[in-house]
């Protein structure tokens, strides 16, 4: 009877499945390979596999453009039976998305072998990621950035924080286990907030030591535990400027990879015109201040090439468009521009 009825089941789930759109076809199929551990072993071998070395995607120059190869399952095999790797490659493989046609992807790193020689075979390089991701396609930057951040994670999670045991991740990659505690790991991800400041006709932009000469972007900060995202916009910008939000508006979020794997949530934010003299935080700023309409407008089409002035002093520059900051001051440039025509 039990066999009927899941053989019912199964039909009413195939019937109602192609009823879907193709988007809501591929969710339910990558959270189906989450969940089943067989049928995503089954996937990994007919699916396509992006390699990493110790986080660095591997890319190939064709001509001017860098592109990000997907190996076969088959090419995979042998490119490391050359390697003498064994077969445990495809178990440490983890799933990052698949094709409309249900093609799934996989990211692998392979840090454990000689770089130099893959490379040599493959004909490409791996590349640090924070080049990587300026010189890809676009579409393809998003994917990059996950699944080295997915990588990262296993990387660091290898034992459980309780026995000290080592934990064993499921084929998908969406969670590793610790058999002696119990206890299950999920990939972590912090949530950040990113906040554009702005008195109505000036927006704040501020450098930290650590940016290259010229660069100034939004404040950000790390969510505290408890906090929701209004309260911690308002707490990040009385800390680093000492001004008083009055009000803020959602703009869009983005994930982003360093220093580990945060949700950037970005925002415009309001402050008081009479009250808007910064009192820097110096622990972390090394500059904050108020940019016009049209120091904005020079600043975002200068390069960072052309920032430096014969005084050997930088004139500013901003983050580049795959950053959310940088959507962010074009938003508020808009708004500006659109308020003063
Ligand atoms: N995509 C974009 O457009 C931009 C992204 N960002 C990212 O936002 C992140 C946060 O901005 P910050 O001003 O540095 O944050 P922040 O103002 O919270 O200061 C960083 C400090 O917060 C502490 N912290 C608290 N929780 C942390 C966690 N989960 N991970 C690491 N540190 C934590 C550490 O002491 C760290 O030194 C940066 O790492 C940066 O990569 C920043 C600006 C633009
Ligand atoms: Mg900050």
């Amino acid at each position: 009877m039990a066999a009927v009825y899941q053989a019912l089941h199964r039909r009413v789930s195939s019937l109602a499945c192609r009823l879907h759109s193709t988007y809501v076809r591929k969710m339910r199929y990558l959270n189906q390979l989450k969940e089943d551990d067989s049928l995503c072993r089954q996937a990994q071998t007919s699916g396509t596999f992006y390699l990493f070395h110790n986080l660095s995607p591997f890319l190939q120059k064709v001509g001017k453009k860098y592109l990000v190869p997907q190996l076969s399952a088959a090419e995979m095999r042998q490119i490391l039976g050359k390697l003498q790797e064994a077969e445990q490659w495809m178990e440490k493989s983890v799933l990052i998305g698949c094709s409309d046609e249900h093609r799934p992807h996989f990211a692998l790193d392979l840090g454990a072998l000689d770089k130099s020689v893959i490379e040599a075979e493959l004909q490409g390089s791996f590349t640090n990621l924070r080049k990587a991701l300026f010189v890809v396609d676009r579409k393809d930057s998003p994917l990059l950035a996950s699944a080295q951040s997915l990588l990262r994670w296993h990387d660091s999670h290898q034992y459980c924080s309780r026995t000290g045991q080592p934990t064993e991740k499921n084929p998908a990659g969406s969670k590793r286990v610790c058999h002696a505690s119990g206890v299950t790991y999920y990939p972590q991800v912090s949530p950040v907030v990113i906040t554009l400041v702005s008195d109505g006709s000036r927006c704040l932009l501020a450098r930290q030591p650590s940016f290259p000469p010229g660069m100034f972007t939004a404040l950000s900060g790390f969510c505290d535990m408890g906090e929701n995202v209004e309260e911690a916009v308002r707490r990040e910008v009385a800390e680093e400027v000492g001004l008083e939000v009055q009000s803020l508006r959602y703009s869009a979020s983005q994930h982003w990879p360093f220093p580990s794997s945060s949700l950037m949530i970005a925002c415009h934010a309001l402050v008081g015109a009479q009250r808007a003299e910064i009192s820097l935080d110096t622990l972390e700023l090394e500059e904050a201040r108020w940019f016009g309409l049209e120091e904005i407008v020079e600043g975002l089409k200068r390069e960072p090439s052309s920032s430096k002035q014969d005084d050997g002093s930088f004139l500013p520059w901003f983050p580049p468009k795959q950053a959310i900051a940088h959507q962010l001051i074009r938003e508020w440039l808009q708004q500006q521009s659109a308020q003063t025509a």
